[in-house]
């Protein structure tokens, strides 16, 4: 008898695909990634991100309420920084009255079960566009992972219910869990991006929020020193491992598409959610194609996003959620 097996009777039907798929995304599945600025009334376009927006409170509280309608419930929120603000310190994300403080305060205020989650790093508020304080040509950790902390704390007392270190210092999920505890922030939980890779996916991302590293003399021109190496897979697993070691509750690899062996990896070996970030230049890929009308928009932003999910993806941080929920129908 020939053939024995004919694969394609589970695929005959759009009724029995969908009886033995495997991999399903839902509203749940996604943390959608905010861009807050200063000032009143203003929705301003990412250039290289088409229709994603730097958005000042009143908006962002606006869209915080529709995307909770639509059924996400998640985001994480980034602050723009007016370049006055900017020092070598991070003296600006320490306070208390801040623009991040305010769109914490906001978010609840308009959506109280919104699950507020927040970034914590000091590139947004770096003179130099680096994740740490910038001393003869190094980023120094130590120093840095002081002010992280302090930020964190800053950052559950007005209200988040995650603090999202992104900075890749060594040994800041412990000190962030201990400020915490110090505090009686018990149950302020941390995301930690643990497996992230110095990744030229970003370069959107900064123009977002004006964050690129400085190109002065004494100053890194890249964040190597801290992030890793793509070519590494070890040591992702290392990373991991240790964050989850020092206490964070969810741990994330970062970028999403091309580093999904490492997300499957990770996803077999550790037991906390594992969250991927679908990075600024990602989008702006799939998005600069199908203007060109070279691919179809939705089908492939489907099909990365189902990738993602069915390399271990527990958390998907994505510009594209609200256009996915909107095709979920
Ligand atoms: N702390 C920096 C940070 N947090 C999130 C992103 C990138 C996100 C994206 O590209 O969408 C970056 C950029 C960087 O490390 O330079
Ligand atoms: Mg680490």
């Amino acid at each position: 008898m020939y053939p024995l097996i004919r694969n394609r009777r589970l695929r005959n039907s759009e009724a029995i695909r969908h009886l033995v798929r495997e991999t399903v995304l839902t509203p749940s599945d996604f943390l959608v990634p905010l861009f807050v600025v200063e000032g009143k009334g203003i929705k301003e376009e990412i250039a290289s991100m088409p229709n994603y927006y730097r958005l000042s409170l009143d908006n962002m509280e606006k869209e915080v309420r529709e995307l909770w309608n639509m059924g996400l419930c998640a985001v994480l929120l980034f602050v723009k920084v007016p370049d006055n603000l900017k020092d070598n310190a991070g003296s600006e994300a320490l306070n208390d009255h801040g623009l991040m403080q305010l769109a914490i305060k906001t978010v609840k205020n308009a959506c109280p079960d919104m699950l507020v989650m927040t970034d914590v790093a000091m590139d947004p508020y770096s003179s130099y566009g680096h994740d740490g304080i910038v001393a003869d040509g190094q980023i120094l950790n130590d120093e840095t992972v002081e002010v992280l902390a302090e930020m964190s704390v800053s950052h559950a007392k007005a209200g988040a219910d995650f603090v999202a270190p992104s900075d890749m210092m060594d040994g800041r999920i412990l000190s962030i869990r201990e400020a915490l505890e110090d505090e009686g922030y018990l149950n302020t939980g941390i995301m930690s991006y643990s497996a992230k890779y110095a990744s030229a996916f970003y370069g959107p991302f900064r123009d977002a929020l004006d964050s690129a590293p400085v190109d002065l003399k004494n100053v890194p021109k890249d964040k190597k020193s801290y992030q890793m190496d793509s070519a590494n897979r070890f040591e992702a697993i290392r990373e991991t491992q240790q964050d989850i070691d020092e206490g964070a509750d969810i741990v994330m690899v970062k970028p999403g598409l091309c580093y999904l062996d490492i997300v499957r990896e990770i996803k077999n070996e550790v037991d906390v959610p594992v969250a991927v970030y679908q990075v600024s230049g990602e989008y702006a890929m799939l998005k600069a194609a199908a203007e060109k009308g070279w691919l179809d928009h939705d089908s492939v932003m489907m099909e990365q996003l189902i990738s993602i999910k069915r390399a271990g993806a527990n958390i998907i941080a994505s510009y594209f959620a609200k256009d996915a929920v909107k095709l979920m129908g």
